[in-house]
């Protein structure tokens, strides 16, 4: 992968943020001050630093749930770069289902419908027929030893480790350049944890660039190239 030619496909420049609670008197909690990095095709990055130094309020200023306070958070989409700290909400959807993907730790159900339905539905929402878009949905819950009795079954009765794994397959199934996840292994056993190292490596391969919570120290070193600390960016409160 030629970084210069190329350029990042996430750049973070002088990202600042400072949660003001109204309910409690306007107290103010600075997050982080000045936050910068890059992030290119084919690379993992971590996230790190302590509990509460900012690490999930980063990534979802960089989805752009969280407000930014100052900053640009460019995102290259083809042809197009969206600075996510000042685009438009119905940008930002569109840059959501074509560029930016995010792989959450718990399933958002969808009342009544299926397991195998919740995994291949952003496949077929790029267009894939719906026969083989569900074909590989079956795939990616087989290869996550999801038992087959489940999935014509709605998610919300199953367990945190059988959602977690519905969850990364349906954040994984469609091709995405960037991909944030937020502590994707974390209900996970060995075995399956090993399953989702192999898949993260796979999109490594096509190019795609994650950037991610992993708060489990195996997962982190088998699949990060690099850790950004998030208290390098904190500022004085
Ligand atoms: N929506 C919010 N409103 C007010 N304060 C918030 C909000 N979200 C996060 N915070 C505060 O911001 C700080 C950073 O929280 P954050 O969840 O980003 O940390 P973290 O590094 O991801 O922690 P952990 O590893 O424990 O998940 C914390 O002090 C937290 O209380």
């Amino acid at each position: 992968m030629n970084r210069s030619l190329l350029g990042p496909i996430l750049s973070v420049s002088g990202v600042a943020k400072t949660f003001v609670l109204h309910l409690r008197e306007g107290a103010r909690l600075p997050v982080v001050n000045g936050a910068g990095f890059e992030l290119f095709a084919g690379e993992c990055v971590a996230l790190g630093g302590p509990s509460g130094a900012g690490k999930s309020s980063l990534l979802k200023m960089v989805y752009g749930n969280y407000r930014v306070d100052a900053g640009a958070i460019l995102v290259r989409d083809g042809a197009e770069t969206v600075d996510v700290a000042r685009t438009s909400p119905r940008r930002l959807i569109r840059l959501r289902e074509d560029t930016m993907g995010y792989v959450s730790q718990f399933l958002r159900v969808i009342p009544r419908v299926g397991a195998l339905d919740v995994v291949a539905e952003p496949l077929i929402g790029d267009g894939v027929p719906r026969e083989e878009a569900t074909a590989r949905a079956g795939e990616l819950l087989a290869r996550l030893n999801l038992p087959e009795r489940l999935w014509s079954l709605p998610p919300a009765t199953f367990s945190g480790g059988e959602q977690q794994r519905v969850n990364i397959a349906r954040g994984l199934i469609a091709h995405r350049p960037l991909l944030l996840m937020d502590e994707p292994t974390a209900s996970l056993d060995a075995a399956n944890r090993q399953v989702v190292v192999g898949l993260i490596e796979e999109k490594k391969r096509a190019g795609v660039a994650i950037l991610g919570i992993f708060h489990d120290t195996e997962v982190r070193e088998a699949v990060c190239d690099r850790v950004i600390d998030v208290t390098d960016f904190a500022q004085a409160a």
